[in-house]
């Protein structure tokens, strides 16, 4: 479990109902429960809080500890500063309490003269996972405090020693950390307690996927993304300029390249169009599309792009030899299909409904949900990569884990949401998401937009309402 991991589960939690109370709630119980499993009761316990919801967390373990305990709250800090409606909650709980004793410390000079040898115990609840740089006055005295009693008293820690992974950080007997052990904690021991987050959080894509994938990298043109759109054939346009004008609105930089029969149908000033020779492309185009892909940091290969032989011969070639991270969707599936050895050492994602899946492997999902999640996640072992297979759930497998969208409705059985998806999965890439997390976040928004057309226009509406809907989706994810 990463912590990027955590930031997304808290959020898609909150999804599901599951309040920030709830959460603090449970953490800090489960502190006290630990405290009193291994040391006992009737102690005479000091807990140390900060302003943050890691004090939030010594707050309520502060409240659950002083049943059966003696408990004194030192606040470090100036109590205007505790700004989570959660903390404040549990703050103002406390304060209310005979049986909890409680101290502000703002001054540095009093934390350093404070004796502490009557404590049996001391919980560390000053700074958790919002720790930014080393800490600073007057949280760092309050952590020199602490250790010069390590060893004479148990010292526990909430979440994390308060200042890792600064070297100024409480010397913990141990840390009380939540429902996952975080792969980037280290150097410390850990008990872990459960908090309430459901097992679904493994599998279910939620706002948090989305929040995580859109956020901004950098303030100057060219640094959030850009995408090439290869696709369109004949006089079918349509597709390729869907997926276009969907990613436009993610990424700085959209290039659309297409024969330039269909491409002198399209004058929009979001995109920027490469025509391209003749009515469809053919190998002798791998060249030149090879040197717009290098300007670009993702592709999507295949909308509309037809199925004429030298075409699918066009994108099998294009494919084994563009470097650059690529959703193949469509028409392009088809192509890959009849030699899938193009996508080896590939970064890509293909978005096959439940038919395409059956032309790429030969197999149809079944219809049962367990079961497809099943045959996604090993056929996406096989061809190493990430396959979305839309449906009224969409499964997103990257061959070692799963997930499920839920977002969409019946009225996106209309043409078009499928290369609206693939542009947006596209431009997720582009603004340098791994391959699973593009693919989820993609379905995420995608089915939103359609849920938030639907609930304009009801069940008929068109791919290019969904696709102008994106921004409006994007917001509601980024407010979530
Ligand atoms: N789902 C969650 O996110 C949950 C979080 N919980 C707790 O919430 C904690 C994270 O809470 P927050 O995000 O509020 O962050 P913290 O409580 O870790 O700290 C944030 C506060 O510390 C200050 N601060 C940051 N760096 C500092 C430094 N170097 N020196 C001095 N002050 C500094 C900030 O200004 C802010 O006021 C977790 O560690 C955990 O204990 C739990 O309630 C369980 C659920
Ligand atoms: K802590």
């Amino acid at each position: 479990m990463r912590i990027e991991d955590v930031y997304i589960w808290d959020i898609n939690a909150k999804w599901l109902g599951i309040t920030p109370y709830q959460l603090m709630e449970n953490a800090g119980s489960g502190v006290a429960r630990t405290i009193e499993e291994r040391f006992g009761k009737g102690l005479k316990i000091a807990v140390f809080s900060g302003t943050g919801n890691n004090g939030g967390d010594g707050f309520v373990a502060a409240r659950h500890l002083s049943f059966e305990n003696d408990v004194t709250l030192f606040l470090v800090g100036d109590e205007a500063k505790i700004r989570s409606e959660e903390a404040r909650h549990n703050w103002e709980i406390l304060k209310g309490l005979d049986f909890v004793k409680i101290k502000v410390l703002k001054d540095s000079a009093y934390i350093k003269s404070l004796d502490l040898s009557a404590y049996d115990v001391i919980v560390d609840a000053l700074l958790g996972a919002g720790t930014r740089g080393e800490p600073r006055e007057p949280i760092r005295s309050a952590i020199e405090k602490i250790n010069e009693y390590a060893g004479k008293a148990k010292v526990v820690s909430i979440d994390l020693p308060s200042g890792y992974p600064s070297g100024v950080r409480v010397k913990a007997d141990f840390a009380v950390t939540f429902q996952w052990d975080k792969e980037e904690y280290d150097g410390f021991e850990r008990v872990i307690v459960k908090i309430g987050y459901p097992k679904e959080l493994y599998h279910l894509v939620g706002p948090g996927d989305a929040k995580f994938a859109l956020r901004k990298k950098g303030e100057h043109k060219g640094q959030n993304g850009k995408l090439l759109v290869i696709g369109g054939s004949g006089d079918y346009y349509g597709a390729p300029y869907l997926a276009s004008k969907a990613a436009s609105y993610l990424v700085d930089l959209v290039y659309l390249a297409m024969p330039s029969e269909p491409a002198m149908r399209i004058s929009d000033l979001d995109l920027i169009l490469r025509p391209i020779g003749g009515r469809n492309f053919s190998p002798g185009h791998v060249h030149e599309l090879l040197s717009i892909a290098e300007k670009a940091d993702a592709v999507v290969i295949g909308p509309g792009i037809g199925l004429t032989e030298e075409t699918k011969e066009f994108v099998r070639e294009f494919v084994k030899r563009c470097e650059k991270p690529m959703v193949i969707d469509a028409d392009g599936l088809k192509a890959v299909a009849e030699d899938l050895s193009v996508l080896n050492g590939k970064t890509f994602v293909l978005t096959p409904h439940a038919g395409e899946f059956g032309v790429l492997f030969g197999v149809k999902p079944e219809s049962l949900f367990i079961e497809k999640a099943e045959v996604v996640g090993e056929k996406a072992g096989e061809v190493g990569g990430v396959i979305l297979l839309k449906g009224a759930y969409d499964v997103i497998s990257d061959g070692k884990t799963w997930k499920c969208n839920r977002t969409g409705n019946r009225g996106m059985t209309t043409g078009g949401t499928g290369d609206v998806l693939a542009g947006l999965v596209g431009a997720l890439l582009a603004l340098g998401n791994e391959p699973l997390r593009a693919a989820s976040a993609g379905a995420f928004l995608n089915g939103l937009a359609g849920d938030m057309v639907k609930e304009e226009l009801g069940e008929n509406f068109t791919a290019l309402e969904v696709a102008k809907k994106v921004p409006h989706a994007v917001r509601w994810v980024m407010e979530f």
